[in-house]
């Protein structure tokens, strides 16, 4: 006897074979022939083998670290790939990253500058991970489009021109965005754009900050589901 033809989803209950609900449905996938990394496409291929690398020592180191002062906490892969394309979307040439830690998202955002002729500004309070980002973009030979800052970000904040920046990256001391918020609104030129990580997995953390932004008639917000949750708010 010829077997019945399994269906290929869902489930049989007596007669009535039930769909499941179109979220739990398998996604029609287009075929396509190059499967590539968001590293692969998002940065100059010889950045790839440094980013690699810098994102499993990320993984591991923070792993070890009982202390989280001294962990890299790096943004995800995706996150990196997303802010290059960012850059490159907006044009942006004038970045500010707040928030350094080892580069790892710094080499992202200065990659994606060599294409659009910026440079990149970022400021790190922990001096042993200046040292080390100041590797790791030697490393890359990415000098020429960073300028590096030790220190605190508030106070650097405090002391940028008006409309300094068509992109700010903040990735730092979420309990201290909302007293930094005043500035980074100032230091945006009109149409800059900020990009904030952790907003998703620290969102409790970062509720007040988000509500004032949003509250804000002056910018206009989205929450993108990449990495760790990106805030984006682009200044009127
Ligand atoms: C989440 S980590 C940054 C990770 C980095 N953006 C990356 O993806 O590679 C946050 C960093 O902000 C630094 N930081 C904390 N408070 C700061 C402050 N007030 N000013 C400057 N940096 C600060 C911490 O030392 C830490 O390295």
């Amino acid at each position: 006897m010829a077997a019945l033809p399994a269906p290929a989803v869902g489930k049989h209950t007596g007669t009535i074979f039930e769909r499941p609900p179109s979220h739990r449905r398998p996604a029609v996938v287009a075929p396509c022939t190059v499967q590539r990394s968001p590293q692969e496409t998002a940065v100059h291929p010889s950045l790839t083998t440094l980013l690699d690398e810098l994102a499993a020592f990320g993984d591991a180191h923070d792993g070890d670290a009982a202390n989280r002062a001294t962990r890299m906490l790096n943004i995800t892969p995706d996150t990196g790939a997303f802010l290059a394309l960012l850059v490159k979307a907006t044009g942006a040439r004038r970045i500010l990253e707040i928030g350094t830690s080892n580069a790892y998202s710094t080499l992202w955002l200065a990659d994606a500058a060599t294409a659009t002729g910026g440079m990149v500004t970022t400021v790190e309070l922990a001096p042993a991970k200046v040292a080390m980002a100041r590797n790791n973009v030697a490393r890359a030979g990415l000098q020429a489009v960073v300028d590096q800052r030790e220190g605190d970000a508030g106070a650097l904040l405090a002391n940028l021109d008006d409309g300094a920046f068509d992109l700010l990256f903040l990735d730092s001391q979420r309990s201290a965005y909302l007293a930094w918020w005043p500035h980074i609104k100032r230091v945006l030129r009109a149409g800059g754009l900020l990009v904030v990580d952790n907003a998703t997995s620290h969102a409790h953390e970062m509720a007040e900050f988000m509500d004032a932004v949003r509250g804000d008639a002056g910018f206009t917000v989205s929450l993108v589901p990449v990495g760790k949750g990106e805030f984006l708010a682009v200044k009127a």
